[in-house]
């Protein structure tokens, strides 16, 4: 069995090759056993229609995403368990690439049957202090047939699908906000994930900038 030091060393490693990473997180790892009890405790009224852009142009486009979601909170301890794991990414990745990473937030991500998310990026050159995102699969026993892929496409030609990667129960997936193009394909099941990001710290005055 890894140890998370040497899943967190590869993700740096692939962070400076490439600026992605896609790495398994040991099924039997505490944090992702809170998520699935997490989950198991979820009933639907528990995630909300999924947001697009920043607060003051906040719109709810279900041509674009139909996601379900709910924000993770360090006040319940299942989500602090995994809160805190990624602390331990975050301190990782900062003393090995010096990224300055600040904070970090997540949500979990119900996609029904045939929901998706069309082709975006998760934050614009310059625009925003999302930095790194992360999006980790919570599907226990996801068959490729059942499709949901995440499409990754090219940095620079963003009409090029470089990969698709199965939803798989702890698939990590990491990669620079401002450059990756992707896309959440169609499933025939219900598609559990946790999208998250990294953020460097530019407030002023206390506010962080941008809010949720
Ligand atoms: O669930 C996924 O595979 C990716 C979700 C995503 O791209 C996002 O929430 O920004
Ligand atoms: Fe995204």
């Amino acid at each position: 069995m890894q140890s998370t030091d040497e899943l967190f060393d590869r993700i740096a490693h692939d962070l400076r090759v490439s600026g992605l990473s896609i790495q398994a997180i040991d099924k039997n790892a505490p944090a992702l056993q809170a998520l699935t009890q997490r989950l198991a405790l979820f009933s639907d009224g528990d995630f909300a229609t999924a947001g697009i852009g920043r607060q003051t142009e906040h719109t709810q486009n279900s041509e674009i995403r139909r996601d379900k979601i709910h924000w993770l909170d360090s006040s319940d301890p299942l989500e602090e368990t995994f809160l805190s794991y990624m602390d331990g990414l975050k301190n990782h990745l900062n003393s090995q690439l010096f990224m300055g990473l600040f904070s970090y937030e997540c949500h979990f991500a119900h996609y029904e049957p045939g929901a998706f998310y069309k082709k975006h990026v998760d934050a614009f050159k310059g625009n925003t202090n999302r930095v790194l995102s992360t999006v980790l699969y919570l599907n226990q026993d996801w068959q490729s047939e059942y499709g949901g892929e995440l499409a990754l496409y090219d940095t620079h030609d963003h009409e090029l699908l470089t990969q698709k990667v199965t939803p798989h129960f702890g698939t990590l997936v990491t990669f620079l906000s401002d450059e990756f193009p992707h896309e959440v394909l169609p499933a025939t099941q219900p598609r559990y994930s946790i999208a998250g990001w990294f953020r460097v710290n530019s407030s002023v005055n206390g506010q962080v900038d941008p809010p949720r």
